[in-house]
């Protein structure tokens, strides 16, 4: 197993007095070379429970395990790709990709071999001089994803990477990064609300409930691969996204009749 998430507890606290748990008894286990999206109405924790395993944030009791060990204090390597591609503006294509080789001290030789074969793998070739602002959304996420990746992350954590893109792009980003996680078999944990885009890449599909941000469901995606576009209008693709669709709605909807029951309760 790659990834295991145990009874994992976040609390938010603003003020003396002011607790807020967004995430409370999450367990989640991603296999190794696993594609794994998670859904789930707004604010049910997505983001800071991307950001605890990524080690950007704390939590407040439970375990993460990566590759058997915990984050931070040690080995374990994850890497995180954000909706707004985070690229540094004053550095070209390649410098970017090549930064956390630089901070770890790779030597100048194998930065540039690692940086050149990760440009081609994200069909980037005769860009690597470039600056971000000089490329498209879809090209800066794509660098975004050759930076990660680069690193030889023990897991990629991926929020929301395409939800800035037009719907073309999109698609397009979406079978490249198939291709790219067919080719490498890096594990994947991908947050999106799009739930065409969680099956068309998954195995499987985490469905989160709200206040407090748990696992609802978890819905193996049995579509064979390799997937192309037209997977999207199989019967199997249409039932399997009605179904998260409604679990969706189930879950904000469960939150606002606790929200609505409150006031009632004394
Ligand atoms: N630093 C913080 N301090 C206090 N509350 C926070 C903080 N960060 C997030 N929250 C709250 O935690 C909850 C979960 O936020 P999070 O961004 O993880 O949800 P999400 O599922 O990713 O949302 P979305 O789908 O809208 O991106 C929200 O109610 C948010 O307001």
């Amino acid at each position: 197993m790659k990834l295991i998430v145990r009874n994992l507890r976040k609390e938010y606290t603003s003020g003396p007095n002011h607790h807020f748990t967004v995430l409370d008894n999450l367990n989640l286990t991603v296999e190794d070379g696993e594609f794994l999206s998670l859904l789930g109405p707004s604010g049910c924790g997505k983001s800071t429970l991307l950001e605890i395993i990524a080690g950007l944030q704390t939590h407040s009791s439970g375990e993460i395990i990566i590759n058997n060990q915990e984050p931070g204090k040690n080995a374990a390597k994850p890497a995180i790709v954000f909706q707004h591609y985070g690229l540094f503006p004053w550095l070209t294509v390649q410098q970017n990709i090549e930064y956390g080789l630089k901070i770890r001290g790779i030597d100048r030789k194998t930065r540039n071999k690692i940086a050149l074969d990760h440009i081609r793998m994200m069909h980037l070739n005769g860009f690597a001089k470039f600056y971000p602002h000089e490329l498209s959304g879809g090209m800066q996420q794509r660098v975004a994803l050759a930076r990660a990746l680069a690193n030889n992350p023990d897991i990629l954590l991926l929020d929301e990477p395409f939800a800035a893109l037009d719907a073309q792009t999109r698609e397009s980003c979406q079978r490249e990064l198939l291709n790219l996680w067919q080719q490498t078999r890096v594990t994947i944990l991908f947050v999106t609300h799009d739930v065409g885009e969680a099956i068309f890449l998954s195995d499987r599909v985490v469905v989160m409930s709200k206040e407090p941000g748990s696992v609802k469901d978890l819905i193996p995606i049995n579509i064979p691969r390799p997937r192309d576009l037209s997977v999207r209008i199989a019967e199997e693709f249409r039932r399997t996204e009605m179904r998260i669709r409604l679990m969706i709605s189930e879950s904000s909807n469960q939150t606002t009749t606790v929200q609505n029951e409150v006031p009632h309760a004394g």
